[in-house]
Parts: C-alpha cells; sequence; structure tokens
C-alpha cells in the first residue's frame, strides 16, 4: 500500500502541495485531477522521490521513499513513472527500448514478454523501428510498455494518452488499464480527461490551491459534484438557484416555468448543445435537435 502522509512542499517559499494524506491500495486505481497548475504533476514527482518534501512522508509498504538528500537516483526499484517527457533511446528500436530491463537470461521468455507488451499498446508492427523515427503518440505507447515490461508493483502516469489520437486512445485505455489490474499493479494517474477515469479509477484525488479537495469514487463524485470545479472536470454543467446541474439534467419541454431564449445549437455528435439565454445568463442544455436562434424554450431539471 502506498501511504502519502501529510505531506508539503513547495519548489521556492510557496507550498505548491499543503498537507496533503492518501492512500493507494495494492491494484487499486487512483486518478489525480485538478486543475493546471494545481500540482498533479508535482505530486507523482514527490512520489517518485524526485525532490526532498518539505513536511511529511511516503511509504510503499513499509519502505519510505526519500528525496534526492537520500538518494542518489530517483525512483525505487518498486515504483514506475511515464512523465509528460518520455525517456526513450531513440536510436534503438521499440522492442529494444521496451525490453531495456528485461533479463537476457532467458531470452525466448524475453521476446514473449516484449510481444505481450507490444500488443497492449497496439504497437506489433513497429518492433523493428527506432524510435527517432516515431510520432509523438507511438513514442507515449512506447514509454508506457516499458513501465510495465518489469511489472512494478505501482506505476504513476502523468497524462499518459495526451499524445495519442482518438483512434487509438480508447483501446489503448482499455488494454493498458485492464493490464494493470489483472497484475495487481496500483496507478495513479494526473489526468485532465474524465475518460481516463469514469470506467477506471476506483478513487479520485481532486486538487485544490495545494489542498485535496474531494476524494471518492468517480460515481459518487459523477453524481453530487460539490462545487463548480469537480462538475466541470465531468461535462457541461450550469449553476441554476446556486444548484449544480449538468446539461444532460435539463429537458426542453412544451411548459414550465423556466423560460429562455435560444442563443446557439451546437451539434455534439449524439445530441445538440442549445445555450440559451436565461435571465441574462447563458444556460446549456442538451437536446436531440437543433433549434433555430432567438426560438422561446421552455425547460425543466431532472434529477
Ligand atoms: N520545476 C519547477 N520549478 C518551479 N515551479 C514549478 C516547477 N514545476 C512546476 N512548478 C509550479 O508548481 C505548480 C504546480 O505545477 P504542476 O506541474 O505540478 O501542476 P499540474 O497540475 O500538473 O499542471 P498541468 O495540468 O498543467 O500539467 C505550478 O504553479 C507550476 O508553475
Amino acid at each position: 500500500m502506498l501511504q502519502v502522509i501529510n505531506i508539503s512542499f513547495g519548489y521556492k517559499n510557496a507550498l505548491v502541495l499543503n498537507n496533503i494524506s492518501f492512500n493507494v491500495n495494492a491494484g487499486e486505481h487512483v486518478s489525480i485531477i485538478g486543475e493546471s497548475g494545481s500540482g498533479k504533476s508535482t505530486l507523482l514527482k514527490l512520489i517518485y522521490g524526485e525532490f526532498d518534501l518539505n513536511n511529511g512522508q511516503i511509504f510503499w509498504n513499509n519502505i519510505e521513499v526519500l528525496g534526492p538528500k537520500y538518494n542518489l537516483i530517483a525512483g525505487p526499484e518498486f515504483m514506475k513513472y511515464v512523465a509528460q517527457e518520455f525517456d526513450l533511446m531513440p536510436y534503438k528500436t521499440v522492442e529494444e527500448n521496451i525490453g531495456e530491463f528485461l533479463s537476457n537470461f532467458y531470452l525466448n521468455e524475453k521476446q514473449k514478454r516484449i510481444n505481450e507488451l507490444l500488443e497492449v499498446v497496439e504497437l506489433s508492427s513497429f518492433s523493428k523501428t527506432k524510435v527517432k523515427l516515431l510520432s509523438g503518440g507511438q513514442k507515449q505507447r512506447v514509454a508506457l510498455a516499458r513501465a510495465i515490461a518489469k511489472q512494478p508493483e505501482i506505476i504513476l502516469l502523468d497524462e499518459p494518452f495526451s499524445h495519442i489520437d482518438n483512434f487509438k486512445k480508447q483501446s489503448l485505455r482499455r488494454n493498458l488499464f485492464s493490464f494493470l489490474k489483472n497484475k495487481n499493479i496500483s496507478c495513479v494517474v494526473a489526468t485532465h480527461d474524465k475518460d481516463d477515469v469514469l470506467s477506471y479509477a476506483d478513487s479520485i484525488i481532486a486538487l485544490d490551491n495545494g489542498r485535496v479537495m474531494a476524494k471518492d469514487t468517480p460515481r459518487n463524485l459523477f453524481n453530487n459534484p460539490k462545487n463548480s470545479l469537480i462538475a466541470s472536470f465531468f461535462g457541461e454543467y450550469n449553476v441554476i438557484n446556486g444548484e449544480i446541474v449538468y446539461a444532460h439534467q435539463l429537458k426542453i419541454v412544451s411548459k414550465s416555468n423556466l423560460k429562455a431564449a435560444v442563443r446557439h445549437s451546437y451539434f455534439n455528435g449524439t445530441y445538440y448543445l442549445i445555450e440559451v439565454n436565461f435571465k441574462g445568463k447563458s444556460i446549456f442544455i442538451e437536446n436531440v435537435c437543433e433549434i433555430n436562434q432567438d426560438d422561446i424554450i421552455h425547460f425543466e431539471i431532472f434529477k
């Protein structure tokens, strides 16, 4: 189990993280969310031992993770970290990069393992390609495969699919996160993307102003967003009479007390997002079809 106990840290004087505590069990998947600059990457780097803490302690089981004051090289053996910048060997092939840390003692086993990892990240056809010839997204996939090659006990992922196109993202997410679950590898994922979270995370930690603002399951946070910051992570939302209401919780009806004029209809694939002027403020409503500008509509809240 990972234990983060009352940690505080600042790069200079101001604290970026202030008194953060949480645990991650073996095999648990925890997502870290928060606005840009809220300290998600910093938190992962601290867990990896890249910096010395101002206060607090971090343990994996009974082993304390210590910073550079006490350790020449960051990153204990049982932990892997995939940063936003990938640390690959550009002049070596994809399979050489993935297999770098695997033992050469049983070459057949090593090749089997590399093939399995190439399948997880869907790069089998690039196995002999030099990494410098790959796109950003392909490099990110090599970095992920390399990190899981030796089956760490815990993996820290910073925006793991940020360079990967939508065609590949869905299947890659499924492959990677089910690989980690099947092998009982804990993971802590910093992300901006709700699709990395909703189907996969066991719990979410939301950071705000250097503190843990919320910690709960995706379902509870989605169903009861306690503030705008959390609601905005999950999708389009409104504040109506002080209450947070997602766009999909509003319905256009033939008659109601809530009346508004249409400003714009945005095509969104399976629905239209209708922007209406309600008491001088924009409100967003999901609807099956487009509505003309300036039409008057009525809507209701269905929660
Ligand atoms: N090496 C550094 N030296 C000084 N300040 C830093 C350094 N790295 C990050 N910061 C500052 O620490 C704060 C937190 O940054 P961090 O990268 O952890 O945020 P984040 O939540 O991961 O952001 P993003 O979502 O944009 O990646 C920011 O104010 C940032 O400017």
